[in-house]
């Protein structure tokens, strides 16, 4: 098969650089386009010199419909807005779109579900194997315990992250919600400040901590009476998102349409 010629939207941040890189890196796949917002300093600028990996050829751009037209997959790690625009784009294109964008709302989603019904689109808060690892096995533990264990999901991120609870947190905080069998929705705990009362039984708990650089740091915590169980992920550098959202992208080429998520690209969905 030729190769799979990719777009990354949001090409001069930091997820746009490494995903630049990272195509740069795998066989298989080539870059096509690089998108930035209207008005970046980035424009015109060449994606790969700006990725640190030399000079590709590919300028940044900020008109995404004649790029996407000669591509076969997009790689998206924008923002809610600009990610629903491009995934009615990509659906018109029929490419596949790889969404790691996080923060998306239920209406977003929505319409990430009617792309999906004419293209393939990829979605998940996490592209990382050890997280969506760490997704299952919280989802076996939550269902294994009884509701005499509280689950608190903790995380902690860069100084720069826009969006509290993380897509990862959310991630792992459903996944114990299916384990136990709850909606998450209805049993999801945010921000708690001054007198709270007792935590309610049952509760899923969420705590969003902010600094410095880190990359991603989460754990699920399962606390329970005079014992705890901790399961954690450490994220070490941004190359393991990329290098998931790659795999996403070969994975999805040739299927029909649909809304996928990593569990499918990783074969984890019946863990
Ligand atoms: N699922 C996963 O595995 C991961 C998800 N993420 C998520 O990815 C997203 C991006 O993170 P990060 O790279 O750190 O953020 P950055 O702010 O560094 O990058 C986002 C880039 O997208 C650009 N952008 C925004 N709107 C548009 C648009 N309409 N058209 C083109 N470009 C646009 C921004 O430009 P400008 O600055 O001009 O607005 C910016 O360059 C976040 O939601 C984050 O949570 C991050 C890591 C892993
Ligand atoms: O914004 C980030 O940086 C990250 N965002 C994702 C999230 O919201 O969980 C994934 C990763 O933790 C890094």
């Amino acid at each position: 098969m030729s190769e799979m010629r990719l777009v990354v939207v949001g090409a001069a941040g930091r997820m746009g650089r490494m995903l630049v890189k990272t195509i740069h890196e795998t066989p298989g796949a080539t870059l096509c386009g690089a998108i930035e917002n209207a008005g970046s300093i980035a424009l015109g600028q060449d994606a790969g010199l700006l990725a640190g990996i030399g000079e590709t050829g590919v300028k940044i751009v900020d008109d995404p419909l004649p790029v996407f037209a000669k591509a076969d997959g997009v790689l998206d790690f924008t923002s809610p807005d600009a990610t629903t625009h491009f995934s009615e784009l990509a659906a018109q294109a029929r490419i596949v779109h790889v969404v790691g964008t996080t923060g998306l709302g239920a209406a977003d989603m929505g319409r990430l579900e009617a792309a999906a019904r004419h293209a393939v689109v990829i979605q998940s808060g996490n592209m990382s194997l050890g997280v969506n690892l760490l997704a299952a096995l919280a989802r076996k533990v939550a269902a294994t315990l009884g509701e005499e264990f509280d689950i608190e999901v903790v995380e902690m991120h860069h100084r720069n992250k826009v969006d509290a609870p993380s897509g990862t947190a959310l991630l792992l905080g459903e996944a114990a919600a299916q384990g136990r069998g709850i909606a998450l929705a209805d049993h999801s705990e945010r921000g708690r400040d001054g007198i709270t009362g007792a935590r309610k039984p049952g509760a899923i708990g969420f705590a969003a901590l902010r600094g410095g650089t880190v990359v991603g740091e989460h754990s699920v915590v399962f606390a329970g009476p005079h014992e705890r169980i901790v399961l954690s992920h450490l994220a070490e550098d941004r190359s393991l998102f990329s290098r998931g959202a790659l795999r996403a992208a070969l994975w999805g080429r040739g299927r029909k349409p649909g809304l996928y998520s990593m569990d499918d690209v990783l074969g984890l969905a019946d863990i």
